[in-house]
């Protein structure tokens, strides 16, 4: 039996009075009133009507009513208990709730319960259940139960039984929904709230609170204590959001933050709707839930810090700083202002992440990208390229051409001199120099990709101008640029139809015998004729295509080397090869090198690779290692030009070298220039004391042969005894 309640009600008699002693009162009483003696038949026919018409009563009301006697079996039953229970009125007098579809369970109950009523002699209300005969289902009853004394003197009860099942089940829904409702709002973290205008009580669950750190009991429940708890900066927004809901815009969804009891701060989805208006449509009551999606925040934020800033140095990441500059390109079109872009490459960053480990290199690259950060204004942006490229954003530097430059000279100054101070590497001071090209934007036509490459051109141009300064780009460059872009597919086309090739120039010893050559390139140009060396050597190194064309003339090279090899009178013969920086620095170099000399079956010991002096000193741990590994696969090796470079004795030390080269700029003024002549003796004595050979490279007159041999050079260069001719022409002699 579910759920039974009971209830004592008074009633204005006392349950117990026997009704016959009833009918006789009453019966007195009419005497009295009326004054006549009534007769007994007339009393009896008129309780039979009075019978007939309670009985009436009785099986037309809509409640189940029965009478019972004390020990819980039917007197009296009317007629929708009968209908309930599948029977007649009649049929049931004698017999108890068991006889019929009542459930054991349940009979027992009803025969306890007014047993025990009975005794009580209290009137009660209880909530019970039966089973409907009809239907077999279980019903549910509120029941009044009131006991009274049978004329026997034993007790009986009377039981009005009003269904309430609809009801009952009405509210179960209601509850059951209620419980889906909070179950559903417990497992998605929901905290809702409920807000009632007129009093402007606003009402939480417990989630809620949890949500916000807090108890009940801290918060009044009005809506200035919701808003003291919506983080200041967004107070306004979320204002907006439930006013245009208010004002009947619809329901409103809105992230912002609130604010924790303990400080902290969380980022919430916050939904609302009015669910009741007043006639006029003036808003009633209002409901919402909010949700924690600080994590959902907190990834995406980390997401959008991953996709847009450089992780090492926390900079604007190429793709923000590209997003930004066409920001302010178009900035700079509308208020017809100047900006600045300022490319910088740091001038010997390579040797210090080589030589003191990429730990290291990554600790510099966070110094200066914190000291880039802090010469700028707030409205600047300083980006990392990658690698140790950076890029500056300057704006708003005014109408004015001039004195935009100027601006942004000295903001590049002011980076050259903060970059260019000390830095402190795990306890060890160094070094490093940025490299900066500046271009100006502000015309409507100017993209960041063409931003971009003026001021990376303008970068190289300072590079070219000795590093650790600045260049600005100049419509002069652009022309340069373009022509170069042009020389650039016309090289790389070039190469693939065989348009460069080696010429030769002989080495000669002092009897002017020739020892060997320099294999040094040409490019023959369809329109141009011959192009000169010092025209597409270095563009080839700016575009990449060193590797392919420094690759070319070592094949070249190697393959005469092997032709040279099939006659005594050459077999010995040398050919020196110039190696550039970035060539020489690919990574891969020394097995490119070591599978040409395979491939072609020349002679390591040789082949001569020429480096300048600034190959070495670029990056001279990794020259070393390079160095070593060829040296050890039998090739040679020469330094170029030596004498203009700022060659340190120590490294010349531990490189692993053969000869010198003394530039040609000395040998050309050793007759006039004493300075001259007194730098070619101490490279001559230098190398002696080395063990190296040296060469003398530009050799135009007997009398510079002269003075070279007599301070013990022995072996020459120079139009003197040759130029340089195609492979064909070469003859071995060198007259
Ligand atoms: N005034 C004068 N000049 C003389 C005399 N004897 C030789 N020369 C020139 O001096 C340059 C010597 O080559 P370098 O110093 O290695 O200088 C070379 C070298 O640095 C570079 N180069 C040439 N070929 C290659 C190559 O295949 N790879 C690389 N990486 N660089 C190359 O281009 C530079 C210029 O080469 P070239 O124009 O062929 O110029 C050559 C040569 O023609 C002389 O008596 N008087």
């Amino acid at each position: 039996m579910d759920h039974v309640v009971e209830t004592t009600i008074a009633f204005d008699r006392p349950a117990c009075l026997p009704l016959r002693r009833e009918i006789h009162a009453l019966r007195a009483r009419l005497e009295h009133v009326s004054g006549d003696s009534w007769h007994c038949g007339d009393v009896e026919r008129d309780l039979r009507a009075q019978r007939a018409l309670l009985r009436t009563v009785v099986d037309e009301s809509p409640d189940l009513i029965v009478m019972k006697d004390h020990e819980g079996n039917f007197l009296l039953c009317n007629k929708p208990v009968a209908d309930f229970y599948g029977t007649t009125p009649d049929d049931m007098v004698g017999k108890h709730d068991g006889d019929y579809s009542a459930t054991p369970e349940q009979a027992e109950f009803f025969r306890r319960n007014v047993i025990e009523i009975m005794a009580r002699g209290e009137t009660v209300v209880v909530f019970e259940d039966s089973t409907d005969d009809r239907t077999g289902e279980t019903r549910h009853f509120k029941s009044i139960k009131k006991p009274f004394m049978g004329d026997d003197g034993l007790p009986r009860i009377l039981v009005i039984a009003h269904d309430i099942t609809d009801i009952t089940r009405a509210q179960q829904q209601v509850q059951e929904s209620e419980r889906r409702l909070s179950y559903v709002l417990n497992v998605t973290g929901e905290g809702v709230w409920d807000w009632d205008l007129a009093t402007d009580r606003l009402q939480h669950n417990q989630r809620w609170y949890e949500l916000l750190g807090y108890e009940k009991a801290d918060l009044s429940s009005t809506l200035a204590d919701f808003d003291h708890c919506v983080f200041d900066q967004d107070r306004d927004a979320v204002k907006l959001a439930i006013n245009r809901c208010l004002q009947g815009h619809g329901a409103y969804r809105h992230e912002h933050r609130m604010r924790r009891k303990d400080g902290s701060v969380i980022w919430v989805l916050e939904r609302g709707d009015v669910v009741e208006r007043d006639a006029e449509g003036r808003p009633l009551r209002m409901v919402g839930s909010f949700s924690d999606v600080t994590e959902r925040r907190l990834a995406e934020a980390e997401t959008q810090r991953l996709a847009f800033f450089d992780p090492l140095t926390g900079l604007p990441n190429r793709r923000l700083m590209l997003d930004r500059l066409e920001h302010a390109i178009g900035n700079s079109a509308r208020t017809s202002g100047y900006g600045a872009l300022l490319f910088i490459d740091l001038d010997n960053f390579k040797d210090l992440n080589d030589t003191k480990g990429h730990a290291a290199g990554d600790t510099l690259l966070k110094q200066v990208g914190q000291r880039l950060s802090g010469c700028l204004r707030q409205a600047d942006t300083a980006a990392r390229m990658g690698g140790d490229e950076f890029v500056v954003i300057v704006e708003n530097l005014g109408a004015d051409a001039m004195q935009a430059a100027t601006h942004a000279e000295s903001v590049a100054t002011m980076v050259l001199r903060e970059i260019g101070m000390p830095y402190d590497i795990d306890g060890a001071t160094c070094c490093s120099t940025p490299s900066i090209g500046i271009v100006l934007f502000g015309a409507p036509d100017d993209t960041a990709d063409e931003l971009l490459k003026r001021a990376d051109f303008a970068m190289y141009q300072a590079k070219s101008a000795g590093r650790n300064t600045l260049r600005f780009y100049d419509p002069a460059m652009q022309e340069a640029m373009l022509a170069r872009a042009a020389l650039e597919t016309s090289l790389r086309a070039g190469l693939q139809r065989g348009e460069v090739e080696i010429y030769l120039q002989p080495v000669v010893d002092a009897e002017r015998r020739v020892v060997g050559a320099e294999a040094l390139a040409r490019w023959q140009h369809p329109e141009r004729g011959n192009v000169p060396p010092a025209e597409f050597i270095p563009l080839a190194e700016q575009c990449g295509l060193i590797h392919q064309l420094g690759g070319h003339v070592l094949q070249a090279a190697c393959d005469q080397l092997v032709r040279w090899s099939r006659s005594p009178a050459s077999s010995t013969l040398k050919i020196s090869v110039n190696v550039s920086a970035r060539q020489f620095h690919q990574a891969d170099f020394v097995r490119q090198v070591t599978d040409i000399i395979d491939r072609s079956g020349a002679r390591a010991d040789l082949l001569k690779l020429e480096l300048t002096e600034s190959v070495l000193l670029d990056d001279v741990e990794a020259t070393i290692v390079k160095m070593t590994e060829l040296k050890a696969h039998g090739v040679c090796f020469s330094i170029d030009d030596f004498g203009t470079g700022y060659s340190s004795l120590a490294y010349l030390k531990r490189l692993p070298l053969d000869e010198l080269k003394i530039d040609r700029s000395f040998v050309a003024d050793v007759l006039t220039h004493p300075n001259d002549a007194t730098i070619v003796r101490t490279i001559l004595a230098l190398a002696q004391a080395f063990s190296l050979d040296v060469v003398a490279e530009g050799v135009e007159t007997e009398e510079q042969r002269q003075f070279l041999m007599q301070h013990g050079c022995a072996l020459f260069q120079g139009y003197l005894f040759g130029r340089p001719v195609a492979v064909g022409q070469f003859e071995l002699t060198g007259d």
